[in-house]
């Protein structure tokens, strides 16, 4: 068997993310991958190298690219001898693709890889029904004008009609933030909460800005030069105002505040050996060290649909000997704020831990100064697949700024899923 390799996270770059269908309206997934990755090779100086593999993907795609990784890649500054292929687990996209990348590093199967994702919410891939298509596969199969006059005729006005993707479970029609207006209600999540969690996201983003951090983390990409969500100036009291957009009644309590927006964007992760970073003269920012996959069952409503990381992260902490509090950072995807401290809640509840997880005693708390200190989703925007890829970049650097350190990422996905990681500061 082979002895498995450390995996450094080397550098990160991603484009500012944009509200839907404001700066990047008219760019394409392909178009956006691009950007982020090209940043990323002239930041590294990689330009016409070939790498072991480009790992990445988009929720929202078009039929089109069907192979839009490698074409991303041909397209690049990268040798186009560099293999690419798309993967996609929702919002895990990017994080599982990190994954990947690290795990055949460490199996000795590539020396160097970038993983990545993108989304628009702008270009959403639009298809026709099943009847138009299949008039439309008829007509090509059709050989002569009479018989695609036939065909044509079968076309009725009720055909044209599109399909536009809805952000919802195919299984239970409900959309993402209506399974976590669920939850929310399930746990008990106050609205001051989730509202002070949004406000810490925009304060914790604009001083990451701020202070230069994102300065080799971000390129500038069609005038864009930082997020476009982020309100430095929104306050506990504005977001107090907004009107509930999810759940009902009286106990609605989630809005565009406090949940994500959609939002068009890329992001880019290198990694690699230890040897390889050196003999390009870089250095390593942190080492993926631990990941985990969960998934629960949300059709059944045994579970809520974002809650897959609540189960996700002790599989990974006990299997790495570790317990919730051994870190010194935590970075939860917000998809919304409700979910986020759901999940925290039910680490902390004794019948959650004993009768859900089959633990002896809850995880406990965390330290909440130690979680998204450079800001999360509520403030940055969601692009899906991009979001990991923002994360592990941004944790890396932070573990690199402080000299070292432990940081736990935690992502819900679509689907009932989670998908977790470690990464560990390199004096460790
Ligand atoms: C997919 C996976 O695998 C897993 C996941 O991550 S699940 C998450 C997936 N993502 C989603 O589901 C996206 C959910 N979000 C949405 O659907 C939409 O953004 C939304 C319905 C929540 C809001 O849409 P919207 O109404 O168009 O928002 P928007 O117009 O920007 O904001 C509404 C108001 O709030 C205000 N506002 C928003 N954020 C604010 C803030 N932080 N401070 C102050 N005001 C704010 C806006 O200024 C706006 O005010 P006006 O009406 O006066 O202009």
């Amino acid at each position: 068997m082979t002895e498995t390799r450390k995996v450094a996270v080397v550098a990160g770059n991603r484009i500012p993310f944009a509200r839907q269908d404001k700066t990047y309206r008219h760019a394409s997934n392909s178009d956006m991958l691009t950007a982020a990755l090209n940043g990323l090779v002239d930041r590294t100086g990689l330009g016409g190298q070939e790498l072991g593999e480009v790992v990445a993907g988009a929720v929202l795609k078009h039929a089109r690219d069907w192979n839009m990784v490698r074409e991303v890649v041909l397209g690049s500054k990268l040798a186009p001898t560099t293999p690419a292929y798309d993967i996609q687990q929702a919002c895990g996209t990017g994080l599982e693709a990190a994954i990947l990348v690290a795990n055949k590093i460490a199996l000795g199967q590539i020396d160097a890889g970038i993983a990545g994702g993108v989304d628009t919410a702008s270009d959403a891939p639009i298809a026709v029904n099943d009847e138009l298509r299949n008039v439309l596969l008829d007509l090509n199969r059709a050989k002569s004008l009479p018989d695609r006059l036939k065909v044509l005729a079968k076309l009725r006005p009720k055909d044209i009609v599109p399909e536009i993707p809805r952000n919802a479970e195919p299984r239970t029609r409900k959309s993402m933030g209506e399974h976590a207006a669920l939850t929310a209600l399930e746990w008990g999540i106050t609205r001051e909460a989730q509202d002070e969690l949004a406000y810490r996201s925009h304060q914790n983003l604009a001083a990451a800005y701020d202070r230069g951090f994102q300065n080799d983390l971000i390129t500038p990409y069609l005038g864009l030069e930082k997020d476009q969500n982020l309100r430095p100036d929104t306050t506990v009291e504005k977001l107090a105002k907004l009107k509930p957009v999810f759940g009902k009644g009286e106990t609605a309590t989630m809005t565009a505040g406090n949940s994500t927006p959609l939002t068009d964007g890329a992001s880019t992760v290198l990694l690699s050996t230890e040897e390889w970073a050196a003999e390009r003269g870089l250095r390593p920012l942190a080492y993926l060290t631990h990941s985990q996959t969960a998934a629960v069952d949300y059709v059944k409503g045994a579970e809520g649909l974002l809650m897959a990381p609540a189960y996700a992260v002790p599989r990974m902490l006990a299997r790495a000997g570790l317990t919730l509090q051994d870190f010194d950072y935590y970075e939860i995807h917000e998809a919304f704020a409700s979910q986020v401290l759901a999940t925290l809640k039910a680490w902390e509840d004794p019948i959650f831990c004993k009768e859900r997880l089959g633990l002896d005693a809850p995880l406990g708390e965390i330290d909440r100064d130690k979680l998204n200190v450079n800001g999360s989703s509520l403030a940055a925007g969601h692009p899906f697949a991009a979001t990991g890829g923002r994360i592990v970049a941004a944790l890396a650097k932070q573990l690199h700024e402080s000299g070292g350190g432990r940081g736990l990422i935690s992502i819900c996905a679509a689907g009932g899923q989670g998908v977790v990681a470690i990464l560990e500061g390199s004096n460790r």
